[in-house]
């Protein structure tokens, strides 16, 4: 089964096209509570209602030198028929970025990473050449910054279209996806009326601002799918309590069921 189909097919099980971000911070975390304990029960309360995880690898790695083995365990602890998307946002030169896929896909088992593709093509091959993986390329990112270089125009066209562009001709095994703000909701009907085939990780609603209701209608294909709207903070930090489970249980359930209601609207 390749990235594509393990995505759509937890989406579907679930009903969700909800994936939570898991960006543990140390000084949030309800006190006694470990990074690894804090990510397990966090998957185990929404693992019903998410159609991927995605951790993101700059908190695990701030926790030094244990910090990835406890990104492997939390990775491990996804249950085995719902994706987890690595947000590493890597690219590098060839062989680099060859170790960067086997570190992110082999040693860690991640079905799917994000990349830069500001090095271009040979700095995204590596991971496009595992066929079974995802890889989701920057286009128009959610941060206020996102304009310096991605709404520059060539020729009349801005460069994240450019990027959009370039990355269907890149989509050899057809394992890519791009990147859209949730914050960029005109960008990102662009990018889907371009390219309606391909999957969109939306990041950006909940603490950054995004419109839901615009990243979902705009983001999703014909048939109201490939449109992965991810939230973090909203859902993790639901509560600083020990309740913070059942706490991010709830934000995700009304995260997952407004996703469902503008989808079908
Ligand atoms: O690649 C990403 O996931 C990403 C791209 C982008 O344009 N904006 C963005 O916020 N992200 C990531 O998505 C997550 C958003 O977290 P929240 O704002 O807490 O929902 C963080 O892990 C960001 O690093």
């Amino acid at each position: 089964m390749n990235f594509i189909e393990k995505l759509t097919g937890a989406a579907r099980a679930n009903d969700s096209w909800l994936c939570v971000g898991l960006d543990p911070e140390l000084g949030r975390l309800p006190s006694g509570t470990s990074t690894f304990e804090f990510c397990r029960a966090v998957i185990e309360a929404t693992q019903d209602l998410a159609c991927a995880f995605k951790p993101n690898a700059a908190f695990f790695e701030a926790l030094g030198s244990d910090g990835w083995t406890i990104l492997k365990t939390v990775i491990d602890a996804v249950p085995k028929h719902i994706p987890v998307i690595l947000d590493a946002k890597r690219g590098d030169i060839g062989n680099t970025a060859v170790a960067y896929a086997r570190s992110a896909f082999e040693h860690l088992g991640a079905d799917a990473v994000t990349v830069n593709p500001y090095m271009g093509y040979d700095s995204v091959k590596p991971f496009t050449d595992y066929p079974d993986r995802g890889v989701f390329v920057l286009c128009r990112t959610s941060n206020p910054g996102s304009a310096d270089f991605q709404s520059l125009e060539f020729d009349g066209k801005p460069l994240y279209q450019i990027v959009a562009d370039k990355v269907v001709n890149w989509n050899t095994f057809g394992n890519l996806g791009l990147v859209v703000g949730a914050t960029k909701p005109d960008e990102l009907r662009t990018v889907r009326v371009a390219h309606p085939e391909l999957p969109l990780l939306i990041p950006g609603v909940g603490a950054q601002g995004g419109s839901l209701e615009l990243a979902v209608k705009n983001g999703v294909n014909a048939t109201g799918e490939l449109a992965i709207i991810n939230s973090s903070r909203q859902i993790i930090y639901a509560s600083y309590g020990v309740d913070f489970a059942a706490a991010a249980r709830q934000a995700a359930l009304n995260l997952r069921d407004q996703i469902n209601w503008y989808r079908r609207k």
